[in-house]
């Protein structure tokens, strides 16, 4: 079989061609390409080193692949990363079987954790804690078992473990060859600690870094037969006692196993081609390997830090010294700046308040993750910046500004026709439910309202700062558990008074926004007659047989009657004052698509943060004028714990 690509990265450094360092790089290549015929498993060289440009390079092949699978498993690698990263000064390519990475400085000998991925089997395990529990303590033997072998000899350990009487665990790691004995440990403890992070709750997962790598199954996916034997450069005697008991074991386990082998890759077999159209995942690179093992990509952190780390001059040039010309707007987390790339692609940069003390890794590895989630309704993050104190964040630019430019601006207003409002309640709907389900980070955005929609030059809506609560927030200690990230008017009752939010907290929001589109008004700051508030005011005309009249007279009477009533339902039912009245965001993406869908009766809606409500702690009464902000109080303060919800 062909050896299985799964990805690479390319760090943004170039060479020129025809540079000593392209003559250095094409040496060791070949040199990397002629000693994995030379039946090593493990080669790592320097190319070069009496030049001013020297390339350090490595390869390794899992360790149970055989001298031929590794020989073309090297080449692969080689011809590929040739193609992919033909410039790059720094490259790393995994496959199923091998990786290869060459480098301008030295690495050898030193722990990388960085690029690193993971992916995980989307089947999941019954009997989470147990199956956890025995993954971990696994794990850490088979860590152990492969760390133990001195510096320069194989470092890789399988272990298998009957999790019942039908089902077997089957884990695998490795390092490459040129670590010590602790600094393998140090990185296979460092991946086994992702594994909860990618694929809690799955049958299989892997965590890979250029140093090592770990990964579990509940099949067997490695070379049994060469598996078992003890890594060959240490504790000869204990050959034997092993060997002895991997044959009694032999046939009380593998018998079964290949039974149970059998019928399982049959029936991946099965799986793989009825799926293999519908089975569309996020990522060209994990396409093949997705197929083959019905995989999918995690969290995929295809994270260099130089793929997503841009440099502060290029950013400070791009957007003309982040100059008041430049500037498109300022928000609750900083100054908003237009800029454009040298490669002339144009980008958003929000130069956050230098008020946050969050370490600088964890925002870092909070944006990388951010990075990977990718849907049409999301102005998708590109990267950051840092330098001292500054932290940036850059996002793809939305040239048609935010919604909130448009549904209140009375001379704008008339832009939005029945049909393109109709397709942004739909683009915001199924951007939040991405966020809440589809991606593989479950991300709250806790602070959805019309200045956080922006449009696109078709007018599609994009979601923006759809992390930001994370990425301001990851590193903050317990004790401040209780920060409030909102906007006035679109909190839901429940996450302003007591800080509790969930998707139910975003589905309020959802219907704040809904009614405002609808019907042109603000919730806050709402003046009409008859009601203290839009929420109100929408109640009163459903309650009263008179939903039509909600609409925005701006839309001259143009409207289709069954969508309109539609998004009034919908809206009214996100507002409810208990969650669990509210829908989920699957459900109303299937309402708004379909002709015939029976909803629930709305009750009267929560009403809230209402200017006129005394009660209300002196905070939010303050937001109103700031629009959003950050806050943080003290859980003990009694004002919040009581409820004023009427
Ligand atoms: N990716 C982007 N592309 C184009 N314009 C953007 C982008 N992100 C933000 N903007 C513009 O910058 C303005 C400020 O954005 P920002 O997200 O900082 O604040 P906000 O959403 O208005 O308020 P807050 O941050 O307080 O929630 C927005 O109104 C929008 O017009």
């Amino acid at each position: 079989a062909d050896p299985i690509h799964l990805t690479e990265v390319c760090a943004n450094t170039t060479f020129n061609p025809n540079s000593i360092y392209q003559s250095n790089l094409n040496s060791l290549l070949s040199s990397l390409s002629s000693n994995a015929t030379q039946n090593l498993e493990f080669y790592n060289t320097t190319s070069g080193q009496n030049t001013p440009n020297p390339v350090y390079g490595l390869f390794l092949c899992r360790g149970d692949v055989t001298p031929q699978l590794c020989q073309e498993c090297v080449a692969a690698a080689v011809k590929e990363v040739t193609k992919k990263c033909s410039r790059e000064k720094v490259a790393v390519i995994w496959y199923d079987e091998c990786m290869l990475r060459y480098s301008n400085r030295s690495f050898f000998s030193t722990v990388d954790e960085k690029p690193r991925f993971a992916l995980l089997n989307t089947q999941n395990i019954t009997e989470q804690e147990k199956f956890n529990k025995l993954l971990a303590k696994s794990m850490n033997e088979t860590a152990a078992q492969a760390s133990n072998a001195p510096t320069g000899a194989k470092k890789y350990g399988t272990k298998e473990v009957n999790i019942s009487a039908f089902q077997t665990l089957y884990n695998l790691v490795q390092c490459t060859a040129d670590l010590s004995r602790n600094d393998c440990s140090t990185c296979l403890q460092a991946a086994i600690k992702l594994l909860p992070w990618c694929c809690s709750g799955k049958q299989g997962g892997r965590v890979i870094f250029p140093s090592c790598s770990v990964r579990y199954e509940l099949y067997p996916f490695y070379r049994m037969e060469i598996a078992t034997l003890p890594p060959t450069t240490i504790h000869p005697s204990s050959h034997t006692g092993k060997k002895k008991i991997s044959t009694t074991t032999i046939i009380a386990i593998v018998v079964p196993i290949v039974a149970l082998v059998l019928v399982f890759l049959s029936f991946c077999f099965l799986t793989m081609r009825a799926r293999k159209k519908s089975n569309a995942i996020k990522g060209e690179n994990f396409k093949k390997s997705d197929q083959i093992l019905n995989y999918q990509a995690a969290s995929e952190l295809t994270t260099v830090d130089s793929c997503l780390q841009f440099d502060f001059g290029t950013i400070e040039a791009a957007t003309n010294k982040f100059s008041e010309d430049n500037k498109i707007g300022e928000g609750g987390f900083g100054k908003v700046y237009k800029g454009t790339l040298p490669s002339g692609q144009v980008i958003a940069v929000k130069r956050l308040w230098k008020s946050s003390g969050q370490g600088v890794e964890q925002f870092k590895n909070e944006v990388e993750l951010q990075a990977k989630l990718q849907h049409k309704n999301l102005a998708g993050v590109l990267g950051f910046c840092l330098k001292g104190e500054e932290k940036i964040l850059i996002y793809e630019f939305v040239p048609n500004r935010s919604l909130d430019n448009f549904i209140y601006d009375s001379k704008n207003q008339g832009q939005l026709d029945w049909a393109a409002r109709y397709k942004i309640i739909g683009g915001i709907a199924r951007g939040i439910q991405y966020l809440h389900k589809d991606s593989q980070l479950r991300i709250i955005h806790r602070d959805l309202k019309a200045s956080s929609i922006l449009l696109d030059a078709d007018m599609n809506p994009k979601i923006s700062d759809f992390g930001i609560a994370r990425i301001l927030e990851v590193d903050q200690t317990q004790k401040n558990a209780s920060r409030i990230v909102g906007t006035y008017g679109y909190m839901a009752p429940e996450y302003a008074m007591q800080g509790e939010f969930s998707e139910k907290s975003d589905v309020y929001s959802f219907g704040v926004l809904v009614l405002e589109i609808i019907t042109g008004k603000k919730n806050s700051n709402f003046e009409s007659e008859g009601a203290e508030d839009l929420l109100s005011y929408a109640w009163i005309h459903w309650r009263d047989g008179r939903p039509l009249e909600l609409l925005d007279p701006t839309l001259g009477g143009f409207y289709l009657i069954d969508e309109a009533i539609k998004c009034i339902h919908v809206g009214l039912l996100c507002v409810q004052k208990d969650p669990a009245d509210r829908p989920t965001m699957a459900s109303i993406v299937l309402t708004l698509s379909s002709h015939s869908v029976s909803l629930p009766t709305p009750l009267q809606p929560a009403f809230f943060l209402r200017n006129t409500d005394q009660n209300l702690p002196q905070m939010y009464m303050e937001s109103d004028q700031s629009t959003s902000m950050s806050m943080s109080w003290s859980i003990n303060d009694e004002s919040i714990t009581e409820p004023h919800a009427r």
